[in-house]
């Protein structure tokens, strides 16, 4: 039998030496409780044999201890100061002994091995799992590891189930918030999620669309808004009720919840002589969303220049962005220049919209990528509505003053606006300029804006002869005549010749501009009736759901309302006490509403059919005489009734409920 000291599991731990329990087996099992003084501190109870050798090595181990600590030992001297703890090599040789050169390498005890490896031989880590708990993330869930492991890449399309899982595809697609659009119900949506936003990828059509309807089919998308244009209107929608929580912006008059919509740190001082910032705000007066323009640190010297804001109040255009207000506030620590105007949610400036940075090359010798080309039919479009503005502008002897890319704003697809009137009038109020130099400014000033945004230069101005030259070839020579004829200068008492005819025209003015734009007005007019041509045929769509829910809203009010027996009036005990009951003369509106949203598959699963609803629904508005099979929920009577009655019925239960609330 092997001899032993007492177990290294338990009683060797440092400071604990608990006997062995009594029962165990201790013979040939040495007591390990020896202390420095060479004798068991348990000598009395100790169930171990006791060593005379070991108690031999432990009072010479006494002996040692003694020794080493007496008087004569070193005393302990801390570095000096000076070293500020960082030893240096001098005072490390001092401080440590050179035997400890020598001494081994520490290495982790994972690292030792049992065979001779060199210490200095550094071995790989051994990883042992059991040592270590495993990571899982939170709300990581098990099953869908295992489902997309096992499985199968993610298909979009397809709704067969995975591992278990009820709606494996929605789980497993981070879109999918609503499981049913997988399976067929995409018209409702986001049914069991709340969202604070609209999601709006999630509304589009669902994987690939039907190509071989019918003439008269229809899909559910088709009864309502276009997908894009609905799009376009929420976001408009979410975007000008967007506020800021912890705003710091304070409230100017009537405004309140100002939101900065100044994206840019770069300000460019040079177009207004003022710094300026615009913010979206609410009018606490109309509940309307405007735009505020502050111009920072501007001071009002002459009451007048303020005054100069209300001929522009009766500017009425749609290539002007509409100016309400115009005052001065010190509300934000300086005194600053407000001008109220309208807002138009999700627009950019033609600058922020043309001028993007390009992105560079991802690698040397690649060929860097190109600026985005404006189409030929875009610019007309800018020139044709900017020039209908100005003839609006001009026609009320006011001047537009700043038409630049960035102060051009574009408010939907190829819709412009200018978006910088009546700054200018106020701010260099003192400095007025002729009327007819600043109109004929304006030409200059748009046809520069033309040329930088068909050669991508924000800086056109600095060399125009060049900038000329290099426009590109796409673009049509007559739109090359365009721009020279705006920005010819006008010699003084003299006159340029006219773009259409080449003969000198009385002046440059707008009325001379115009004719020379005939056929681009005409193409654009043609565009714009086609674009309202669409949208009335959107708007009519939405009328049939607005019609619907008119008719599901009474629907709603009316059904089971068994409390108003009775209590309506004109309600006789005869007629009227049962009316709205199961058994009462109403309860078919009920049935009627089951047949139309409760409708089950002969495995008793619901059908989800918006055909049918809509089809019902219809029918009912109408009051066909289409007769109706409405059976009840225990299935042992149907009675048959036409829309008409339906709607009869319906109608008359809606104004007893109207009368009721009225005489409450
Ligand atoms: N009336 C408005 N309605 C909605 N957004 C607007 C309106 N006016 C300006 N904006 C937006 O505010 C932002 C800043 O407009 P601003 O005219 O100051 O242009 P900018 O590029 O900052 O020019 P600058 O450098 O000269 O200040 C733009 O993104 C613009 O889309």
């Amino acid at each position: 039998m092997a001899t032993t000291y007492g177990s290294a599991s338990g009683d060797s731990r440092r400071g604990v030496s608990s006997p062995r329990p009594k029962g165990r087996e201790t013979k040939n099992v040495f007591c390990r409780n020896v202390t420095i003084y060479g004798h068991c501190r348990f000598k009395d109870t100790c169930p171990y044999e006791h060593d005379a050798s070991k108690l031999k090595n432990a009072s010479t181990q006494n002996e040692n201890i003694k020794k080493r600590f007496n008087v004569d030992s070193p005393a302990f001297t801390p570095l000096q100061p000076a070293t500020n703890g960082a030893t240096t090599s001098a005072a490390r040789g001092a401080a440590i002994s050179p035997k400890a050169a020598g001494a081994a390498i520490f290495t982790p005890k994972a690292q030792r091995s049992n065979n001779s490896t060199p210490l200095h031989v550094k071995e790989p880590i051994e990883w042992l799992p059991q040592d270590y708990s495993e990571f899982v993330p939170q709300n990581f869930d098990a099953q869908l590891a295992d489902a997309a492991a096992t499985s199968q890449l993610y298909d979009p399309f397809s709704t067969s189930t995975v591992s278990g899982s009820t709606h494996p595809s929605a789980a497993l697609n981070p879109y999918a918030q609503d499981a049913s659009a997988l399976t067929g119900a995409a018209f409702y949506q986001n049914s069991n999620t709340f969202q604070t936003s609209p999601a709006h990828h999630l509304y589009w059509p669902i994987g690939p669309q039907p190509s071989n309807l019918l003439a008269y089919q229809r899909t559910a998308h088709d009864f309502f808004i276009p997908e894009n244009l609905r799009e376009e209107l929420h976001r408009k929608s979410e975007i000008s009720r967007q506020v800021l929580p912890n705003s710091s912006l304070p409230p100017l008059e009537q405004y309140h919840s100002l939101v900065c919509l100044d994206t840019t740190q770069q300000k460019n001082q040079a177009l207004l002589g003022y710094q300026s910032w615009v913010y979206k705000a609410v009018s606490s007066k109309d509940g309307n969303t405007y735009a505020l323009r502050r111009l920072e640190g501007f001071r009002l010297t002459n009451e007048n220049a303020i005054r100069t804001v209300q001929s522009w109040k009766r500017v009425y255009n749609g290539g002007v962005v509409t100016i309400h207000d115009a005052f001065t506030t010190r509300v934000f620590g300086d005194s600053s220049l407000i001008i109220v105007t309208d807002y138009h949610p999700c627009s950019k400036s033609l600058a922020e919209e043309h001028f993007r940075p390009t992105a560079m090359p991802r690698y040397p010798g690649a060929r860097p990528v190109t600026a985005v080309h404006i189409q030929e039919q875009a610019l007309w479009g800018y020139i044709v509505q900017i020039a209908s503005a100005l003839k609006t502008i001009h026609g009320m002897n006011l001047a537009a003053r700043l038409i630049t890319p960035s102060k051009v704003l574009l408010t939907s697809k190829n819709r412009v606006r200018l978006n910088a009137c009546a700054i200018l009038d106020v701010v260099h109020y003192d400095n007025a300029r002729p009327l007819a130099e600043l109109q004929a400014d304006d030409f200059m000033q748009l046809g520069r804006m033309i040329l930088s945004l068909a050669t991508n230069n924000p800086n056109v101005q600095l060399n125009m002869q060049k900038s000329f030259d290099q426009m590109p070839r796409t673009y049509s020579p007559r739109l090359k005549d365009c721009i020279l004829w705006l920005v010819a200068p006008v010699p003084a008492n003299t006159t340029p010749a006219s773009p259409t005819t080449g003969v000198a025209s009385p002046q440059k003015d707008i009325d001379t501009f115009l004719p020379y734009i005939t056929d681009q007005l005409t193409t654009m007019l043609d565009n714009t009736i086609h674009a309202e041509d669409t949208l009335t045929n959107a708007l009519a769509r939405e009328l049939e759901s607005s019609r619907l829910v008119r008719l599901l809203v009474k629907l709603n009010f009316i059904n089971e309302r068994p409390e108003l027996d009775g209590s309506l009036p004109g309600a006789s005990a005869s007629t009227a006490a049962n009316a709205w009951s199961e058994t009462g003369e109403r309860y078919y509106l009920k049935l009627f509403r089951d047949y139309v949203f409760h409708q089950v598959d002969a495995q008793g699963h619901p059908v989800t059919d918006l055909a049918h609803v809509l089809n019902c629904l219809n029918k009912l508005d109408a009051g066909s005489e289409e007769r109706v099979n409405l059976i009840t929920r225990d299935e042992q009577s149907v009675l048959v009734v036409t829309y008409r009655e339906l709607k009869r019925g319906m109608d008359s239960a809606f104004q007893d409920l109207v009368k009721a609330g009225n005489r409450r």
